[in-house]
């Protein structure tokens, strides 16, 4: 199987901040594995996936996804990377509230005409088979505002613009933290099988252990970074 992500010595400090908030040795992720990685609230688990989304910047060496150093690339080309290659679900969906559901959903295609390609048979036919394999199908809701839809239809409205054209890492940063128990499960349970589906692999953070064996392995924060002045 191959890396579909890979840490070696990655380092970071926010501006100002005077110490490591990461400092983590090592971590695979293997091409359409899940990992849940928790930790409490401050520890620096958003931080990680902004370093390996590339929108912080990092040293050369230190993050691979999907083969590619993600601190080695420019600004443009990094933006271009995210686009083909990441999916990102949000606790705060960030979905454009004035387009519809499926408008949101096909948007990734529009920026990476690679991850178009990989929407087969083409980006709004994959929309809509996410949206229905999400439970979206009606087509009131795949047509209305992202804006007017309930907390638990933007979330897999966020997590189908997330899958479409299948990239190689989805990172997923508590976004069941709105949902009750049971909404929880069913929404991880969804997520995964949609993964297997793409092969995408997942890193799903959280601070919330009750979802743990519903991933392939589960690790702490604190055992993978050890940051020289601890913060949590
Ligand atoms: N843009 C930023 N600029 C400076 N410091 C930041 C920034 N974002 C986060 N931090 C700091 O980095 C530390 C880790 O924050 P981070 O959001 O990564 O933690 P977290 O584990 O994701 O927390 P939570 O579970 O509450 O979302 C905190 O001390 C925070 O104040």
């Amino acid at each position: 199987m191959s890396a579909a992500l890979r840490l070696n010595d990655l380092n970071f400090a926010w501006p100002g901040a005077g110490h490591d908030i990461l400092h983590i040795k090592s971590l695979a992720l293997q091409k359409g594995e899940s990992l849940f990685l928790y930790g409490p609230s401050g520890c620096g688990k958003s931080t990680l996936l902004a370093a390996i989304a590339g929108t912080v910047n990092i040293a050369p060496g230190a993050i691979v996804v999907a083969g590619k150093d993600v601190g080695a690339m420019r600004g443009g080309a990094r933006d271009r990377f995210r686009g083909e290659h990441l999916g990102m679900i949000f606790q705060v969906f960030n979905l454009v509230p004035w387009l519809s559901a499926l408008e949101n959903v096909v948007l990734p295609c529009r920026y990476s005409a690679n991850r178009a390609r990989r929407a087969a048979p083409d980006p709004s036919t994959a929309a809509q088979d996410l949206l229905t394999e999400l439970g979206l199908a009606d087509p009131a809701v795949a047509g209305a505002q992202a804006g007017s839809l309930s907390v638990g239809q933007q979330q897999r409205v966020a997590a189908a613009r997330a899958l479409i054209g299948k990239p190689s890492l989805i990172l997923a940063d508590e976004p069941t933290s709105a949902l009750d128990e049971d909404a929880k499960i069913a929404f991880v349970e969804l997520l995964q099988r949609e993964c297997r589906q793409a092969e995408s692999a997942l890193l799903f953070v959280s601070h919330d252990r009750s979802l743990e064996n519903h991933f392939d392995r589960a690790v702490s924060f604190s055992e993978i970074n050890l940051p020289l002045e601890k913060t949590c």
